[in-house]
């Protein structure tokens, strides 16, 4: 069941650990395997075991697991910022902040970052420029300051502090800070497990570094690092060899896919020039090969979508619709593949495109309830008066808000006989119904409340697709009566909504979703679309060495995903090229049959080879030869015996 090296990863004990090994060796059962052993074979006390993942249904599904299999139930089993979270709210006291905070999303943070952008008149610098500054400060852990930008982070400090907000970036920054003061962390853990260790960023490192010791295994692979933009850092594969001196165990069986997979995927890496190379094994397929990866060209992206989804018909013979997905490089190319699969009767679902919890007619209704557990956050407050429909003017805001100090219910009440009587009579009420309402039951509450505010009535006049909203709002309502009724608090209801990634995932069909989000997936059919230079790889990465390597990594991930069938497409229309990543895989390992008649397709995908004149080429029927002249997309070589006039597609350089 597990391989001789998963075995060894799984009983190691005693020193520090670092799993290296890559796509489809079986990291993830391996790591679940190792908890097991720990509580049921080493004795360990699953609450004393911290495991860390990186989203929320990994954490899910590792713990469901455990709780399966040795029967024991998980405390610590967190992505890092419910790790984060957990460890502010026993810790609250000590970095000085309240309990019942209120944690911000990032468009709520975008907006209060513009608002200081204006308050203080700083046009030159961008809320990009500014966001960017944050991160480095609290991710990247930077320490150099610019007076003008420091000026700005420092107001947005004060603010989040004086109305008991919290960002996620502060999280991870504080409970470093936590772990740093409070020297019970690093005796709370008897054992550290971290998966996905290469998409950790410098806080989340030194936040492990803080509080592990010698029992500690993280497991990981640098070329599936995909998030260096938001600043993880692959090379703290290297720092962890630095710092914890760790064994270091590869897996290097690949359980997943068919062997023309493997050596494409192995084809694409080969080209990488990361400082840990050394440390990754090359992936040994245990399956033969079967099915050549498919390469399609299409003039337009109508004719490609429809091609998918015929395809995607005749697949289903073999195949269950949920059996196959369409990653994408970016969410805009969707938009095709969607009618295309629509009017083929194709049932599909899109994941984590606009999450659910980040509609804004949900965030409308639970504005009430973040108010109701956080009196002072007047981002909700100002959000809800909108949605009560009082109709007021930007002014009569201003003046309510402020007005309001900490609780900005009681304080709002002074604003009442500053403004005209029916608004007056209107917020009120509004006012009578918040106070009314601040029971515990948090479902029964927002019904209420939304039903006294007029709330469909405020769908109906704000949005046109109303109706879907509604449903949505319905979805909601089952949301909370079914968290009510297992005894969740509203303040973990609240953290548990900023924190859920893709409530979209119970759908059937097939799926579409970005290469990021497919991470840590498979599927047996993969098709990748739109493989253009400048959409994957990304127009970004054209002129940036260190972002087309991410690119890299970001194609290995998506080819990985694939168990049996591979789909490699992309259009031509007026001044697209193919994927410069297309030239990097060695022709015989692909299923070309559709560019027999179509010869140009060879030329395109070799475009970025440069052959030259009197260069030594070889010719898989013909063996070695020298380009004589070129034309176009032609050579005239040199065989020795005889001379013969080749598309370039057909000929490999030799060195
Ligand atoms: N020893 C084994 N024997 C047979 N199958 C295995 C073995 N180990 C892993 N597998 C299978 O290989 C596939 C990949 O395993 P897993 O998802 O754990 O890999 P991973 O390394 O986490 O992958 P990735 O990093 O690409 O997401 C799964 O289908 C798993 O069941």
């Amino acid at each position: 069941m597990l391989d001789p090296s998963q075995k060894k990863a799984v009983e190691h004990y005693g020193k520090p650990l670092l799993l290296v090994a890559g796509a489809g060796s079986g990291k993830t059962r391996t790591l679940v395997h190792k908890i097991e052993h720990l509580i049921s074979v080493r004795g360990l006390n699953p609450s004393r075991i911290l495991v860390v993942t990186f989203t929320r249904k990994a954490a899910n599904e590792i713990r469901e697991r455990i709780l399966k299999t040795v029967g024991a139930s998980l405390e610590w089993v967190e992505t890092f910022h419910s790790f984060g979270l957990k460890v502010i709210k026993q810790d609250h006291k000590l970095l000085g902040i309240s309990k019942d905070f209120t944690l911000l999303e990032d468009d709520d943070r975008d907006n209060l970052l513009k608002k200081i952008l204006r308050f203080k008149g700083s046009d030159e610098v961008s809320l990009e420029r500014l966001k960017s500054y944050i991160s480095k400060k609290r991710e990247d852990l930077i320490e150099e300051t610019d007076p003008l930008l420091e000026e700005l982070y420092m107001e947005y400090e004060k603010l989040l502090i004086s109305q008991n907000l919290l960002d996620f970036s502060s999280i991870l920054y504080l409970t470093l800070k936590a772990f740093r003061e409070n020297p019970r962390w690093r005796e709370s853990f008897d054992f550290i497990l971290v998966d996905e260790f290469q998409d950790t960023n410098t806080v989340q490192y030194e936040m492990l570094k803080s509080i592990a010791k010698d029992k500690i295994c993280v497991v990981g692979d640098p070329n599936q690092c995909i998030y260096e933009w938001r600043y993880a850092r692959p090379d703290n594969i290297l720092r962890f060899v630095e710092d914890f001196r760790p064994d270091v165990i590869k897996l290097e069986y690949n359980y997943r896919s068919q062997a023309y997979i493997i050596r494409i995927a192995n084809a694409i890496l080969s080209a990488s020039k990361a400082a840990w190379k050394d440390l990754v094994p090359v992936l040994k397929p245990t399956r033969s090969e079967s099915h050549r990866p498919v390469v399609r060209r299409f003039l337009k992206e109508e004719e490609e979508a429809k091609w998918i989804s015929q395809e995607i018909k005749k697949l289903r013979a073999y195949y269950p619709y949920e059996q196959m997905a369409i990653l994408v490089r970016v969410t805009y190319v969707t938009d095709y593949i969607e009618k295309a699969l629509f009017q083929e009767g194709i049932p599909y679902r899109v994941v984590g495109a606009v999450k659910f919890f980040e509609r804004a007619e949900i965030k409308d209704a639970l504005s009430f309830l973040r108010f109701l557990a956080n009196p002072k956050d007047s981002l909700s407050f100002e959000r809800l008066l909108k949605v009560s429909r009082l109709k007021l003017t930007q002014r009569q805001m201003d003046l309510i808000l402020g007005m309001s100090g900490n609780n900005l219910l009681e304080k709002s009440l002074m604003a009442l006989k500053h403004l005209p009587q029916e608004k007056a009579i209107g917020l009120h009420n509004l006012l009578k119904t918040l106070s009314k309402h601040r029971g515990d039951n948090y479902h029964q509450t927002l019904e209420a409340i939304l039903q006294e505010v007029g709330f469909e009535t405020y769908l109906e006049e704000n949005y046109t697709n109303f109706t879907e909203r509604l449903e949505n709002i319905k979805e909601l309502m089952r949301f909370l009566k079914e968290r009510w009724e297992r005894g969740i608090s509203l303040e973990d209801l609240l953290a548990e909504v900023d924190l859920l990634a893709d409530v979209d995932d119970k759908g059937r069909g097939v799926s579409i979703m970005t290469v990021h989000s497919s991470k840590g997936l498979e599927f047996p059919v993969v098709f990748l679309p739109r493989l253009e230079e400048g959409i994957f790889p990304h127009e970004k990465a054209l002129e940036d060495e260190r972002q087309l390597e991410e690119e890299r990594r970001l194609f290995y991930v998506a080819i990985t995903r694939a168990k049996d069938m591979l789909y490699l497409t992309y259009t031509r229309g007026s001044n697209r090229k193919p994927s410069s990543f297309l030239s990097d895989i060695p022709k015989d390992l692909l299923d070309l049959s559709a560019f027999k008649r179509k010869t140009s397709y060879m030329p395109e995908l070799r475009s970025v080879k440069t052959l030259k004149e009197g260069q030594l080429v070889k010719h898989k029927e013909f063996g070695l030869g020298r380009i004589i002249s070129l034309q176009e997309e032609k050579a005239r070589v040199d065989f020795g015996s005889f001379v013969k006039t080749i598309y370039l597609g057909f000929l490999e350089p030799v060195e």
